[in-house]
Parts: structure tokens; C-alpha cells; sequence
């Protein structure tokens, strides 16, 4: 059974088309992230996941459960981490997740949980004084009541510095050791880079790519962009270098040939430069998620315009 199944799912706010006819399966076990730039309709979708609004057409099925018609069983399996949140500053660590644990109506242990989010040291004190990341730990705690099968977090490392992202990463494998699904929006790829099995991109709604980071670099054409230092470097070597077979985009960048290439073909590409300019050295750069995010999206824009 898929965690996370859309089809179709569409949401529209009067003319504003927030999700497009997404499908999407995120299956059992995964750390999963949804990227996307401002506005491309993460949130909307989280908020159909968790029936805090209806879709204008197509289904949305988490857990197995129809996420409209069977919003409760899709809620009492899950955990949340909302985009805003809220703490109470006169309430301890330990009696916020105390309330939650009512609320849920199990038995959890406080303590145990409050470890696992790394802030049991600080159980006793006022939430009022807890850092950014420690409030956001907090809220995660509740959000892990009751053990759910699922975990969804909107933007978890927005606003925190770097070893807090480190610990959110940290956490979230963990989490995911035990059997729970990730689900996380971001639109910071460095975190997305590092702990998820597969992401999709979606803009403006519509779904543009969803692989492993791995595979989206292989199916790009900028997977990864080779420094070639040639004996003669010219605008004739460029022009030789452009309808080179796996050959993106060529540039002269200090010194050097700038060469975008398809991931599986760069020795080819090399080999096929050596023929036109003696290659003296080399060095190659792999994409980082973020220029494959710029590309994904702007190509959509290129498209629609
Ligand atoms: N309640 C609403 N009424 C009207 N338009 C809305 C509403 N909620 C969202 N939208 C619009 O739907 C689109 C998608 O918004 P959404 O918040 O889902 O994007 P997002 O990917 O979560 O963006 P961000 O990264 O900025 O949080 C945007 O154009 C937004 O203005």
C-alpha cells in the first residue's frame, strides 16, 4: 500500500489554479520530499492531505484512507509538523507533550519522546525560553504522539541555523528507521539533498519531475558540468565543442572550457574534446539539487511562456 497516493488532485481558489491535476504515489517507508518554489502549491496539497480544505476535483488517498471522506482515520495515523506553529510560553516541554498525549488519548511516555527530539534536558523549563529550533523540536514531539505511520513537515528547517538543520536531518532518519514515512515540502534543496530517497518538483501546481536525486541529475542535461583546461582555447574550440554528442552548454570560464553534460556520457564528452583540443586536465562538478531545481522550474516557465 502507497502512503501518499494523488490522482488528479486539483485545487482551484476562483482563478487562481493552486494544484493542477497532480499525480503523485509516495510509497511505505520513504523520506520523501516535496519541492517547490513560493507559490507552486506545497501547502495547498499538505492541506488537502490533512483535509484542512477539499480539492476542486481528482482524490488524494493517505494510508489507504480517502483523505475527504475518511479525514479521521488519516489523522489519528499521522503527525504533523505545520509550516506555523504555536507554543505556549507559560507551559513546560513536558506538558505540552502531556496535552497532546490526552488529546490522542494513548499512553505515551513524555520523557521518551522528548528525548527522541533531543531536548529532555530541557523538559522542565518554560517553552517561553526555548530557542526557534527547540520550539520547533517541541512542536515535533506532539506531532510524534501515538507513534504515526506518517510524518508530514511543511518547511522544517526554515529559520534554522545549521547545526539545527543537521539535528532536524538527524531526526528525521531516525524517525524513519522506526518504520514512519516522511513526507517533507522544502525549498531548501541542501536538506532535501540530504536525507531524502526521492523528491518530487512541482510548479505552478503541476508535477515537473519526481525521481531520486541521482536520477533527476542523470535525466538532466546539466547532471553535471565538466572543467576542461585544452591546449588552445578559442571561440573555434567552443563551436567544435557544441554538437558534440551529450554536450549541454559550452562557455570559456577562466581559463578554462565550461562544458554542461549528461551525467552518464562525460568520459565520452572528454574523450570527444581530446579529439578537437588536447585536453590538459579536467575536474568535474556535480549539479546540486539546486541548480536541477532552477532548471525544472524555469523550463516550466519557458514552456508556458
Ligand atoms: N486560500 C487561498 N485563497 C486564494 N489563493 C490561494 C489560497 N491559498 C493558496 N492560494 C494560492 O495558491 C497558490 C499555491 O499556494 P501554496 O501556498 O500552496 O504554495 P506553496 O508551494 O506552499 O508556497 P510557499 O513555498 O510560498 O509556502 C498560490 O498562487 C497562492 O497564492
Amino acid at each position: 500500500m502507497a502512503a501518499i497516493e494523488l490522482e488528479g488532485l486539483t485545487k482551484r481558489f476562483g482563478d487562481v489554479v493552486a494544484v493542477d491535476g497532480l499525480d503523485l504515489t509516495v510509497e511505505e517507508g520513504e523520506i520523501f520530499g516535496f519541492l517547490g518554489p513560493n507559490g507552486a502549491g506545497k501547502s495547498t496539497t499538505i492541506d488537502i492531505l490533512l483535509d484542512f480544505i477539499r480539492p476542486t476535483g481528482g482524490t488524494a488517498t493517505v494510508l489507504g484512507h480517502d483523505a475527504q471522506s475518511e479525514g479521521l482515520a488519516v489523522r489519528a495515523r499521522t503527525g504533523v509538523l505545520p509550516d506555523a506553529y504555536h507554543v505556549y510560553d507559560r507551559l513546560t516541554g513536558r506538558q505540552h507533550v502531556e496535552f497532546a498525549i490526552e488529546m490522542k488519548g494513548v499512553d505515551d511516555d513524555p520523557d521518551a519522546l522528548l528525548e527522541r527530539v533531543r531536548i529532555a534536558d530541557a523538559a522542565d523549563r518554560k517553552a517561553g525560553g526555548y530557542s526557534k529550533g527547540m520550539r520547533q523540536r517541541l512542536v515535533l514531539a506532539m506531532a510524534l504522539v501515538g507513534d504515526p505511520d506518517l510524518l508530514v513537515l511543511d518547511e522544517p528547517s526554515t529559520g534554522l541555523d545549521p547545526n539545527g538543520a543537521r539535528e532536524m536531518r538527524e531526526i528525521i532518519r531516525e524517525e524513519n528507521d522506526r518504520g514512519t514515512t516522511v513526507f517533507f515540502s522544502s525549498h531548501i534543496m541542501e536538506q532535501v539533498e540530504a536525507v531524502c530517497d526521492r523528491v518530487a518538483i512541482i510548479d505552478r501546481g503541476r508535477l515537473v519531475a519526481v525521481d531520486t536525486i541521482d536520477g533527476l541529475r542523470d535525466s538532466s542535461e546539466t547532471g553535471e558540468t565538466l572543467y576542461v583546461y585544452v591546449t588552445e582555447l578559442d571561440a573555434d574550440v567552443v563551436e567544435r565543442v557544441e554538437p558534440l554528442a551529450g554536450v549541454g552548454s559550452v562557455a570559456i570560464d577562466d581559463g578554462r572550457l565550461r562544458v554542461t553534460v549528461d551525467g552518464v556520457s562525460k568520459f565520452a564528452v572528454l574523450h570527444a574534446i581530446d579529439e578537437v583540443a588536447p585536453v590538459q586536465d579536467f575536474s568535474v562538478v556535480e549539479s546540486s539539487l539546486e541548480d536541477l531545481f532552477v532548471r525544472y522550474t524555469n523550463e516550466g516557465q519557458e514552456g508556458a511562456g
